[in-house]
């Protein structure tokens, strides 16, 4: 039997502050690092170690990653980051509040947005300064690649191929694996393991902070999978999460 684990980073300053934040490279807060540090001392505790981890390239991930590695003393793993594993991006809803995305869209686009697997948000403009294309760490991608907007199905369609040419090939040959990424990230990983349905999976959410352990048999089919800790807190968490959204 294979373990996975996934784990969405810990709390960032916008999702404290309840803004999409998408592509911006917003960091944890304070309560964020100690998220992170939580999950890495209950994955040490449950016995797990890694071999090799993925995350995305914006430093909310990459610092719960860290701090999770340092509880764990596996700072010295190799870590695989990549734009594939990023957040949705949310187009031109980047860094609007609840009541801000209520006042220029209102609620009924709202309802649509949040129920809806294929319908993208308005697209950026190219010369917005929110734009990804001009950041560096985007440089390898095509401009095709480099997105102006997202819905959950395009997420979905990034991801999927890092997973099956890296990540997939990594544990069958062996690795011990873990992924810190975002709510839409994770969700398209779940959403492929479990063969979960388009109407379902906008409603799965995924708690911070708390390390999700998939057990696959040896073609990588789950088995089961179940939170690390206190199995009310994940609950509660989840629930939590539900009423904010994947941001
Ligand atoms: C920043 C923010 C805006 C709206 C809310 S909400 O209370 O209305 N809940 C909510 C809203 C959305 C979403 C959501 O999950 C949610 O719970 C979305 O997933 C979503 C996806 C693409 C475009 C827009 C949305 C979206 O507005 C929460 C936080």
């Amino acid at each position: 039997m294979i373990k996975l684990v996934l784990l969405r980073h810990g709390e960032s300053q916008w999702n404290r502050e309840n803004r999409f934040t998408g592509w911006k490279d917003i960091d944890l807060t304070e309560k964020g690092v100690g998220e992170a540090r939580s999950a890495g001392d209950l994955m040490q505790a449950e016995g797990l170690t890694f071999d090799v981890a993925y995350t995305s390239v914006l430093k909310r991930a990459i610092r719960t990653l860290w701090n999770a590695l340092d509880r764990m003393d596996l700072m010295w793993i190799p870590v695989n980051r990549t734009w594939r594993l990023n957040e949705r991006h949310y187009g031109s809803l980047q860094g609007l509040n609840k009541s801000e995305t209520a006042e220029l869209h209102g609620e009924e686009q709202v309802l649509v947005w949040r129920r809806s697997y294929d319908t993208p948000p308005p697209a950026l403009e190219k010369d917005d300064e929110r734009y990804p294309g001009n950041d560096r760490r985007y440089a390898s991608l095509d401009a095709s690649e480099i997105p102006v907007t997202e819905c959950l199905k395009d997420t979905v369609a990034r991801f999927l191929p890092y997973w099956s040419e890296e990540i997939e090939p990594a544990i069958k040959a062996g690795k011990r694996v873990l992924i810190v990424a975002h709510g839409n990230s994770l969700r398209a990983l779940v959403k492929y393991l479990d063969n979960v349905s388009e109407e379902d999976i906008v409603g799965l959410n995924i708690p911070t902070g708390i390390p999700l352990v998939y057990e696959l048999d040896d073609n990588l089919k789950p088995l089961r999978h179940y939170y690390l800790g206190d199995q009310e807190a994940a609950a509660k968490a989840a629930a939590a999460v539900a009423s904010q959204g994947c941001k």
